[in-house]
């Protein structure tokens, strides 16, 4: 009985420690959970150039300590890089124009400047850029001053030169100093493509500040940079995106037929369409507006696909401000229609941005953090929940801000009158458009019916379309539907196609490691700042060049891939990958010869494509590539574990693709030259880069033997010329088959070789993302049929 007593005893001692010890975590973790939020994240996105490094470096001076000498020091070789950029794409554009042009004659350049301009482009083509001394900067300027080179550097969209460049032009004797060391502006205005992601925290200094502090991340906004986007959206407060409105008539750096907004376009839409961000409030920066404000009164918008329904409507100031409005309600629309039903609760704030101008920038940024972020405007007040999209669109110019912030914080009646007003004039204007099809159906397009809060975006616009109306000053002849072809556009093709041929022939001369690399992703490292960011090629190619104190020349990525769906396979017929036009048999006859002859026909479940992209030109296309499965194979090794898991849940789970590497499969990724001048010694080199990187890491104990005879196969000088293809085969007894142009150059025994070979296509740093995910969801559409 004592002892029972005393066992009692004991029990509720220690479940009282236990409670005291659970209460303690608890207590604990709640106080940093509350201390973690007063962290919040904000991410900077857009399209490269837009301005996201301006900003961050905008923030890092006002917020941070700015730079110290050291860093002031290190942008000198990037601002000379910037220098023999813009020579270089000036000579040959002003050569190229010279000789292309109707209108020629201005394009050439004196014979004086002619030899100059020689000498200094055979300067920019080294490996290495000179120090910028003053006799070169004397013979750069009279290079600049030369008609012909102006001529050319008014044709700025078609060219790609950069934004910096009128800028350092103009400055040749202070940055060719001996002692010279940047200014701020020089270091906001210089280019630098980032890739991959940075970081900081701050603290903006406003008003209602209580002790928020703000933690903002960069990231690369071309193309081949956007998967690492990914992993950064999780638990985000505030998307700031950036949108170079300025760009309406230039074209992508990446991508020549792209016009930059409508990239910018489908980029955004892409954000806000993303599920992590259903309740993530986004601020959207209408950057360049310095620019677009110069550009907008000689090129009319409607050059942009996107706004092909604007019309001028008058000149001067107001002109601007009627091209602003236009574009700012391009965007609001584009927001409201990617607006789930179920994210109602964000909200869109808009600034009018010129990202280099810093008093702009520490204001945008004051009111923008005055309210927190991630507060949906609903909270403030019960009566704006139904229509704070419009009150928030409204409230966009920098007055309407003010009044905002004075009415949310002070509570005064007068205020509250003020909004009362208006919101009973928007209401009014609101029933009166209901009657109005005619206009409501040429502004809200064909968005009919939804649910309630989705309807209360739409009236949103309807309001708003009245409002603008019914004002006389915005959109009264903003719908006539002219179709602008631009003109330029056909200009650009030319210039660049011919850009590209060069280019192609230059690519020989190229370092044979900058094009292996950009073959495949070598995957030698992964980032080691936490974020688990795979560093591909495209951002080593960019370290390596930073830590050379030379600008990138090189960049990989892979392109937008086509979406295959095995369903919809026409089996008769090929599939074309749609960045190259190549084409891609759906089924593939691996007739395996010899001892162990098997007739194995797989089915194309995915293609991809490679493109590399120097600076001064555009993205060449190195190679578009098919990726094939045996369909009964599939079944047999995966059919058991995942028919019963639904198809679109398979293609995310890892141990998905894991198990498709793993397995005994029988798959072939089939690669088609699209470039002349791709070397078979280059091939060889970055698969065995990638290859060894990959081995280590799936099996350390892996015989690497078999790398050295996958190397030897190589040996030929065989030719690969636009359409070779070179087919890689793996055998489900764990053999990798290499032909080339249908010959079978030789076979590695080598489960591990296999498995790293394949892990390039569907493991986790894949070549294409995009097409991994295609692949794996055509995979689990052939288990659900097995
Ligand atoms: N005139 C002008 N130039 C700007 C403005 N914002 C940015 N720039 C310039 O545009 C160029 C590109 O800006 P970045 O900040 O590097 O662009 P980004 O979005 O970080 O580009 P990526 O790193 O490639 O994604 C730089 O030379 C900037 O100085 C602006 O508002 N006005
Ligand atoms: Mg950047």
């Amino acid at each position: 009985m004592g002892s029972l007593c005393s066992r009692e005893r004991r029990n509720h001692q220690s479940d009282v420690e236990e409670k005291s010890r659970t209460a303690k975590i608890e207590r604990r973790i709640e106080q940093e959970t509350k201390a973690e939020k007063h962290i919040q994240k904000l991410v900077l996105l857009g399209a490269g150039d837009s301005g996201k490094s301006t900003i961050f470096k905008q923030i890092k001076l006002l917020f941070q300590s700015g730079f110290d000498e050291e860093e002031l020091k290190g942008y000198i070789p990037i601002i000379h890089a910037n220098v023999f950029q813009t020579i270089k794409i000036l000579h040959d554009g002003s050569k190229d124009l010279s000789q292309t042009e109707a209108d020629s004659l201005k394009y050439v350049m004196s014979d004086q400047n002619k030899e100059i301009g020689e000498k200094l482009s055979e300067i920019c083509d080294r490996l290495e850029y000179p120090h910028l001394t003053k006799e070169l900067a004397q013979e750069i300027e009279a290079f600049w001053r030369d008609d012909s080179i102006q001529e050319t550097y008014s044709r700025g969209n078609e060219l790609q030169i950069p934004d910096c460049a009128h800028y350092f032009m103009e400055n040749l004797q202070r940055l060719s100093d001996r002692n010279y060391i940047p200014t701020k502006e020089d270091i906001l205005i210089a280019r630098v493509r980032t890739t991959g992601v940075t970081e900081i925290q701050f603290s903006p200094i406003g008003e209602n500040q209580k002790g928020e502090a703000y933690q903002l991340f960069d990231v690369g906004g071309q193309r081949n940079e956007r998967r690492k986007w990914i992993h950064l959206f999780d638990g985000v407060t505030a998307v700031i995106f950036c949108a170079a409105i300025s760009e309406y008539d230039q074209t992508l750096f990446e991508d020549d037929n792209k016009n930059r907004l409508m990239e910018t376009k489908e980029l955004f839409e892409w954000v806000l369409k993303q599920p992590c961000f259903k309740k993530t409030s986004f601020i959207l920066f209408l950057n360049k507006f310095d620019l677009f404000e110069k550009k907008v009164l000689k090129v009319p918008l409607n050059v942009c696909e996107w706004f092909k329904d604007y019309q001028p409507d008058s000149t001067g100031k107001q002109e601007i401000e009627h091209a602003y409005e236009f574009v700012k309600k391009k965007f609001e629309e584009l927001y409201i229609q990617s607006t789930a039903p179920d994210c109602s609760d964000r909200i869109l704030k808009i600034y009018r941005t010129t990202a280099l101008d810093q008093n702009l920038v520490k204001e945008t940024f004051k009111l923008a953090s005055d309210r927190p972020f991630n507060l949906p405007f609903k909270h403030f007040h019960p009566l704006i929940f139904r229509y704070s999209n419009i009150l928030w669109i409204d409230l966009n110019d920098r007055e309407w801000n003010l009044w905002w912030f004075w009415w949310v914080f002070n509570g005064s009646t007068c205020a509250t009158c003020f909004w009362g007003l208006a919101l009973t004039c928007a209401l009014l204007l609101w029933f009166a458009s209901g009657s109005n099809s005619h206009i409501n159906n040429k502004i809200s397009g064909d968005h009919i019916g939804s649910s309630s809060s989705c309807k209360a975006s739409r009236q949103v616009k309807h309001v708003y379309s009245n409002k603008c109306d019914f004002s006389g000053i915005f959109w009264k002849s903003g719908y006539k539907g002219i179709s602008a072809v631009p003109v330029a556009f056909g200009k650009i093709s030319r210039f660049t196609l011919k850009q590209l041929i060069k280019e192609a022939e230059r690519l020989q001369s190229l370092p044979v490691l900058s094009l292996a690399s950009a073959l495949v992703p070598p995957l030698t490292n992964f980032s080691s700042n936490g974020l688990a960011i795979p560093l591909e090629t495209a951002s080593l190619e960019t370290q390596r060049c930073m830590d050379d104190r030379r600008p990138c020349e090189v960049e990989t990525g892979c392109g937008p891939c086509g979406e295959i769906y095995l369903q919809n396979l026409d089996w008769s017929r090929n599939a074309v990958e749609p960045r190259t036009g190549i084409q891609f048999p759906t089924l593939l006859d691996n007739i395996i010869t010899g001892e162990n002859a098997s007739f194995t026909p797989e089915v194309l479940v995915g293609t991809g494509s490679r493109t590399m992209t120097i600076i001064r030109i555009k993205s060449l296309k190195l190679y578009a590539f098919g990726f094939y499965v045996h369909p009964s194979d599939v079944c047999e090794k995966l059919g058991p574990k995942y028919a019963c898991i639904p198809e679109y849940e398979l293609n995310k789970r890892q141990d998905f693709y894991q198990d498709l590497l793993r397995e005994d499969i029988n798959m072939t990724v089939r690669l088609v030259v699209s470039c002349n001048g791709i070397k078979i010694s280059a091939v060889r080199d970055a698969f065995e880069k990638s290859l060894r990187a990959r081995l280590i890491r799936t099996n350390p104990d892996a015989d690497h033997h078999c790398l050295h005879t996958f190397g030897s196969i190589f040996s030929q000088d065989i030719p690969l010329h636009v359409g070779t293809t070179i087919n890689f085969h793996r055998t489900a007894d764990g053999k990798l088959i290499t032909e080339v142009g249908g010959n079978q150059l030789g076979a590695v025994q080598s489960k591990d070789l296999c498995r790293a070979f394949f892990d390039m296509y569907i493991g986790d740093v894949p070549v294409c993302e995009q097409t991994k995910e295609e692949i794996g969801k055509n995979v689990a559409s052939i288990i659900g049929t097995c």
